[in-house]
């Protein structure tokens, strides 16, 4: 299929209303594909989300040995023998984070070699942390770059009482180690050590997952969890909305004056980005310093909303956006600028949105540059909702989490050009 180059989005002349439902869970997903893929017998996962990055895991899973069908476009059947298989070939995991990090500790599980690739803009995204982490347990896991491609020649065991993770660069190298651990022969102590952990939420929504696959898993301390060695179960799950998407339709409908109907009320989801539904119902009058550190994949979102704002707003605890799809503060910067120069700054790894409620309504010309990263792409729209001239560069990236982006926005009064 052929990608489409560019779109420009039509500021819309009445507010943005109708009912727009979040594709399910991208985080959740990929974690209850894993764990399902571990598990003996059949699980049937519905609410499921149908993405580029859900389609390199149940992919790579069916490289492993394991059993997928699809029998509609929310539900995965996994069903796994209770090992994963070496793969006869290298798995490629795009740019997808959760994939590569937790089928690269995953692989640990594996009696044989497992090579763990992703596209170039993985092979930037550092894995040193965790692959160290693994070569302290005596598993033969090598990067050379740091990053991807992984090799681990995996004896299908470890021996392991405790591991030490510094969780600082990415908090997905702490949720992978802790989805292998339950394959373990042994309980496991999982430690965090080093810097300040971004998004501690999502350790909760693996450690979730895990226990509704039967795995046993407790906080004993604010950084320690233990890891019975129970290995997991099949089980029946259902994948919740993803709040990241969420966001963005949450934003459209403030940005607007709007009233969208998620289908879902913002206190029913257990991801940490549905944290942003309270900082976005603040808008116009968002507070002067927002820390994105427990809502990261929210500050796009947040960022591209504070232009509109009534004052500025800095961003601080945003330093790991530098390492997801692309350089978010420096995407998020230069996309800003190229609307109106100077509307946002950087400072180290801050980033201050100057913040201009006039823009509405304004025309300002701009290609927005989306760095082949979804959430650039889909933020950046929501200035083309008060903006006449806001053109979105490669648009289908928004595949990776959210293929129906563009369809959802259309349903609720968006209009489009350069539609090609
Ligand atoms: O565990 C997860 O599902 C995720 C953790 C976060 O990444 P990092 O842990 O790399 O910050 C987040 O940005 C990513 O989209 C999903
Ligand atoms: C950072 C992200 O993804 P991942 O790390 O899973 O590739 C994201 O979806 O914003």
């Amino acid at each position: 299929m052929t990608r489409t180059a560019k779109l420009t989005i039509i500021p819309p002349d009445k507010p943005l209303s109708g009912r727009a439902m979040p594709p399910g869970s991208k985080s959740i997903t990929n974690r209850a594909l894993l764990l399902a893929g571990l598990a003996k017998g059949t699980s049937r996962l519905t609410g499921a989300l149908k993405s580029d990055d859900t389609r390199y895991m149940a992919d790579a899973l069916r490289a492993m040995g394991v059993s997928i069908d699809e029998p509609d476009d929310t539900t995965f059947v996994v069903t796994g023998s209770g090992r994963l298989q070496p793969p006869k070939a290298p798995l490629f995991l795009g740019n997808a984070g959760t994939a590569t990090r937790f089928l690269t500790a995953a692989a640990a599980l594996v009696d044989g070699t497992v090579i763990v690739d992703g596209d170039e803009h993985m092979r930037k995204r550092p894995i040193g942390p965790l692959v160290e982490a693994m070569r302290t347990l005596g598993i033969d896991a090598t990067a050379e770059t740091g990053c991807p491609p992984v090799t681990v020649k995996g004896t299908g065991r470890f021996q392991a009482d405790r591991i030490r993770i510094d969780g600082g660069l990415s908090s997905q190298y702490v949720s992978a180690l802790l989805m292998m651990a339950a394959g373990g022969d042994r309980p496991v102590d999982i430690e965090l050590v080093g810097e300040d952990i971004g998004a501690l939420g999502y350790i909760d929504l693996t450690t979730a997952a895990m226990k509704a696959f039967g795995a046993k898993v407790e906080k004993t301390s604010p950084v320690t969890w233990r890891v019975e060695p129970t290995g997991y179960r099949a089980a029946d799950f259902i994948v919740e909305p993803d709040a990241s998407a969420a966001t963005y339709l949450w934003a459209a409908e403030v940005l607007t004056s709007g009233a969208i109907d998620l289908g879902v009320p913002a206190d029913a989801f257990s991801q940490p980005d549905a944290r942003a539904y309270d900082m976005i119902a603040r808008f116009p009058q968002l507070p002067p310093e927002i820390d994105g550190s427990q809502m990261q994949d929210a500050v796009p979102t947040l960022a591209v909303l504070a232009a509109f704002n009534e004052t500025p707003v800095r961003f601080v605890g945003i330093a790991n956006l530098r390492v997801k799809e692309c350089d978010r503060i420096r995407a998020l910067s230069s996309g800003l600028n190229r609307i109106l120069p100077g509307l946002a700054r950087e400072e180290g790894d801050d980033l201050i949105v100057k913040s201009d409620p006039a823009l509405a309504g304004k025309r300002l010309p701009a290609e927005i540059d989306s760095f082949a990263d979804h959430r650039i792409a889909m933020s950046f729209a929501l200035a083309g909702l008060k903006i006449d001239g806001i053109t979105i560069l490669d648009p289908d990236c928004v595949g990776k989490t959210f293929p129906a982006y563009w369809r959802t926005l259309a349903a609720l009064g968006v209009t489009y050009q350069n539609k090609d």
